[in-house]
């Protein structure tokens, strides 16, 4: 058997073009019946819109130039490389230690990195294991969550930033306020919008089946719309490209019943007071039109958008809902890829129901068909002889306590119990050899050691569906019933059949 020395997520696609009808399906994680979807919504920033690694370069190389403006040093900033595979979403960053932390679904921490170095199992420990035994809550102003894929730009500035700092300089807490800012200014002055506008191929990446996975919805006679954080010019760019029109053709805006841009999702999901604009697209910038003390209910939902175009910016799910004519949330999908400001807010406050958009599944897919018959066979071959050889041990007690011999004492015991240790411990290379072979650092997304993971918990908690692309939906029908597989307890038989 060889282990592979460099993953091959990268390449594992392109080496298994015959895995794409895997790759493309869509998973349930909660019966979804689409009859009763009056509405299905998108979000467009790695929703619709594919990102690739130039487009992460963008954000990483101007936030650094700003962290130099900002006074860190120059000559260690200007080093720091981006590499994608270096993190992932789900993880956790804890900016008080300058860790980086991947747990399972328990919230226990299986992997840890101070800056980019691997903390040992005793140092995770030490951190991470409360006096009483307990782990902490992660919750609160020391920890982020990485959610979203724009965030791995944060993730890799911050642990390169680490490395800097634990020589001298400021707090890591303090550094990941000022990486924050970095990126975030990035993300407003132009420094990744203006390039994307300039050449939109360059960065995302095309899908011909996302004008008819949209157009399906709604000859089936739903509601389509578009529910975007991006400003109105980004969003004519972006989804001009995605379309397959020139900038100033705006025929996308045709594929949907209402379109929000400038959303500011979470608070758009929330309850507190927030102005509605109107968009007037005359212009690629989009000017704004303030519509307040004009409600939606009272203007007649369809005629006004009729009447007064269909592109807002800004407001509340309640204009939306009216507009859209839900009479309650479970009417509505909405199909996004951040974990919280897409998927658990809109579900916690609103009930929607959720597609959770997921690019990564379709390399750990291709790597779970791949890597079925050799590692995890070695695997399972070590679990089952660590088993038996705990097992020896435990018959040696049982049988020397039933003569009243004492076990300590016994000449038997010390070559059990270090067959014992020897099995743990291949045991234990074999699961690492395993978990580097799907990330070099963090293992699977969706598996930490034999437990889920905290992002997979996170996924069949808050999505009803997911999938690795918005147009992977084209393959199912609008009116379908998604069922999930049935949940199993650890004391249900794998051979049973279901009920
Ligand atoms: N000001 C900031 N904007 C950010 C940041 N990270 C992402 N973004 C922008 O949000 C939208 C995402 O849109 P959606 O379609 O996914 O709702 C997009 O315009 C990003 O540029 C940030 O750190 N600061
Ligand atoms: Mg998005």
């Amino acid at each position: 058997l060889v282990m592979p020395r460099q993953p091959p997520i990268k390449t594992a696609l392109r080496a298994a073009p015959d895995m794409e009808d895997l790759t493309r399906r869509v998973f349930c994680s909660r019966e979804l019946n689409m009859a009763n979807i009056e509405a299905v919504g998108f979000d467009m920033d790695y929703t619709l819109a594919q990102y690739n690694e130039a487009f992460d370069m963008l954000a990483f190389e101007g936030a650094k130039d700003k962290l130099i403006d900002m006074g860190y040093p120059s000559e260690e900033i200007q080093k720091f490389k981006f590499d994608p595979l270096q993190h992932t979403r789900g993880l956790v960053i804890d900016k008080r230690r300058g860790n980086i932390l991947k747990m399972d679904r328990h919230k226990y921490v299986r992997r840890a990195y101070h800056g980019t170095r691997e903390l040992s199992r005793a140092e995770r420990k030490a951190q991470y294991i409360l006096d009483a035994g307990a782990t902490p809550t992660f919750v609160g102003n020391d920890y982020v969550n990485v959610d979203s894929l724009f965030q791995l730009v944060d993730a890799s500035l911050f642990a390169q930033l680490v490395d800097v700092l634990d020589e001298g300089g400021p707090s890591y807490a303090q550094a990941f306020r000022d990486v924050r800012h970095a990126v975030d200014l990035c993300h407003q002055d132009g420094v990744i919008k203006d390039q994307v506008a300039i050449e939109p191929s360059k960065y995302i990446i095309p899908d011909d089946n996302l004008v008819p996975m949209l157009t399906q919805y709604r000859l089936a006679g739903k509601k389509v719309f578009l529910l975007t954080n991006s400003l109105f010019d980004y969003t004519n760019v972006v989804m001009n490209f995605l379309v397959g029109k020139d900038v100033n053709d705006r025929a996308w805006v045709d594929l949907f019943d209402v379109v929000v841009v400038g959303a500011g999702k979470p608070a758009f999901l929330g309850d507190g007071r927030r102005d509605m604009l109107r968009v007037d697209a005359g212009t690629n910038m989009g000017t704004l039109h303030n519509f307040v003390g004009k409600p939606v209910s009272e203007v007649g939902g369809p005629a006004f958008l009729q009447r007064e175009g269909k592109i807002f910016q800004s407001g509340t799910w309640k204009e939306l809902h009216e507009m859209l004519e839900v009479g309650s949330g479970s009417e509505v999908l909405y199909v996004g890829d951040h974990m919280y400001g897409d998927m658990i807010r809109s579900k916690r406050s609103l009930g929607w129901r959720t597609t959770l958009i997921v690019p990564e599944l379709e390399p750990e897919l291709v790597l779970d068909a791949q890597l079925d018959l050799p590692l995890r066979h070695v695997v399972a071959e070590k679990e089952k002889e660590c088993e038996e050889a705990e097992l020896a041990v435990q018959e040696l007690r049982l049988s020397l306590l039933s003569q009243g011999l004492d076990f300590l004492e016994s000449d038997e015991r010390e070559a059990l119990e270090k067959a014992q240790e020897e099995s743990r411990e291949a045991l234990k290379e074999a699961r690492d050899a395993l978990h580097r072979a799907y990330h070099p650092h963090w293992g699977p997304l969706f598996r930490s050691g034999n437990q889920a993971s905290r992002f997979a918990k996170q996924v069949v908690d808050y999505s009803c569906i997911y999938t690795s692309r918005a147009s992977n939906l084209l393959a199912t029908s609008p009116s379908r019933t998604f069922r999930p597989p049935s949940d199993f307890m650890p004391h249900d038989d794998d051979e049973r059949p279901p009920m």
